[in-house]
């Protein structure tokens, strides 16, 4: 008797793991909903702070909920001293989502109540986090400039109060809201690696930090959120938009991943891609400067090349990366950037992987060495 070998599912690629209510795919269809709204109907009419309550709550807060939501979130987002200090002694050589990992390992760790999984405790938790993470990117951001940090403003939305942290000021509406947008979009993606990632660590019953900590990791990597990064890395190396097509027939003859292109859902387009290409074409009219305008003709020749030669379309990282860096943010803090919006996403499913809990453990097929001896043992 022949017994046939396991289907393997590398990248666990096609595999449906478990239901959510949270949010979902369709690559046919090119869409994307929050809890049954399109993204781009959100991206358009609703504030981030909106979005983050309908992915938590499951539905769009009423005027009252959205003040006590606002007030709840404004009040979280001073960092104790402790937390300051803890920043400034990590090395500025590391990379600003290693001080996030650290920042949210801390959190945890002062945290009487780390190890309570119950609901309100969870939820209580995930404010906390999404009020403070932009307390620390900013911070960081300035340390490395070699400024002090600026204090949250209570008086102002998350995004307008992250560029007052950022900078001292606040740019004007259009800025803002492209930026929000951008939030807004990546706020949630269904099963994607970092997100799979807090379901791992919350199915074993471990604590949400725990949880946010490793998916902050799994997100730095470049074939995941920290291709925004690479995105900009990639358009400096190119420099100039005549050198596009060359470039990237040397980058696809030498086997090279072409960054903020290609997705495991999406194969003909990401659905979020012409939201913020929208916002990001904005930026660049509203700027009306050679060096901008010559940034968006490399990115648009990269874009145009890539579709005819590989047909494979920009992820969100392409338009996002060129506009964090028009928004005036380093680039080492786009990454950070986007764990500002996914906490969102990724407390939402720690919540619903606890709701419905089970150990996360696939199986391997086994192709090592059959079984031996050990050398000297009898
Ligand atoms: C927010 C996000 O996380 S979105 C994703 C951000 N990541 C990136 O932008 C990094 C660049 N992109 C990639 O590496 C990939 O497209 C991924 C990792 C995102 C998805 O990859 P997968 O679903 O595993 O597809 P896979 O890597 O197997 O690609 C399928 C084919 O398309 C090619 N391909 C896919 N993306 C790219 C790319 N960006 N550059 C060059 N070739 C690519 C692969 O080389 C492969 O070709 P082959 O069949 O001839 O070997
Ligand atoms: O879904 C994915 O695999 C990656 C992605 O686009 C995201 O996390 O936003």
């Amino acid at each position: 008797m022949t017994t046939s070998a396991p289907e393997i599912h590398r990248g666990l690629a096609g595999v449906v793991v478990d239901t959510t209510e949270i949010s979902t795919v369709v690559q046919e269809t090119n869409s994307l909903t929050y809890r049954g709204y399109p993204v781009q109907d959100l991206a358009a009419r609703r504030s981030f702070e909106e979005v983050a309550h309908l992915l938590w709550y499951g539905e769009l807060p009423d005027d009252g909920q959205l003040r006590d939501f606002h007030a709840r979130e404004r009040a979280l987002r001073p960092l104790d001293r402790t937390t300051l200090e803890l920043l400034t002694r990590l090395p500025d050589t590391c990379h600003p989502m290693d001080v996030l990992r650290t920042a949210v390992s801390f959190f945890g760790a002062e945290d009487p109540t780390e190890d309570d999984g119950s609901l309100a405790a969870n939820r209580g938790k995930s404010l906390t986090l999404l009020a403070k993470l932009p307390t620390v990117v900013a911070a960081d951001q300035r340390r490395r400039r070699g400024l002090a940090p600026i204090p949250p403003d209570p008086g102002l939305g998350y995004a307008e109060n992250f560029f007052h942290m950022c900078f001292g000021s606040v740019p004007d509406p259009e800025v803002v809201r492209c930026f929000e947008i951008s939030l807004t979009l990546y706020a949630e993606h269904s099963f994607n690696a970092s997100t799979f990632t807090a379901r791992v660590v919350t199915s074993t019953l471990s604590d949400l930090y725990s949880a946010v900590t490793a998916a902050i990791g799994a997100l730095k990597g470049p074939l995941h959120g920290g291709a925004n990064e690479a995105v900009m890395h990639m358009l400096n190396e190119i420099g100039d938009p005549q050198r596009a097509e060359a470039w990237l027939d040397e980058a696809l003859a030498s086997k090279r991943k072409i960054m903020g292109f290609g997705h495991r859902v999406y194969k003909h387009g990401d659905s979020r891609v012409p939201i913020m290409q929208d916002a990001l074409d904005r930026l660049v009219a509203r700027a009306a400067d050679p060096e901008v305008t010559r940034m968006a003709t490399l990115h648009a020749a990269l874009r145009h090349a890539m579709i005819s030669r590989k047909g494979i379309h920009p992820n969100l990282d392409y338009p996002a990366g060129l506009a964090y860096h028009l928004m005036g943010f380093d680039t080492p803090a786009f990454t950070p950037i986007f764990v500002m919006s996914r906490i969102t996403g990724w407390t939402a499913h720690i919540t619903e992987q606890l709701a419905h809990n089970a150990l996360i453990r696939p199986l391997a097929s086994y192709d090592g060495p059959g079984q031996r001896a050990v050398p000297g043992a009898a």
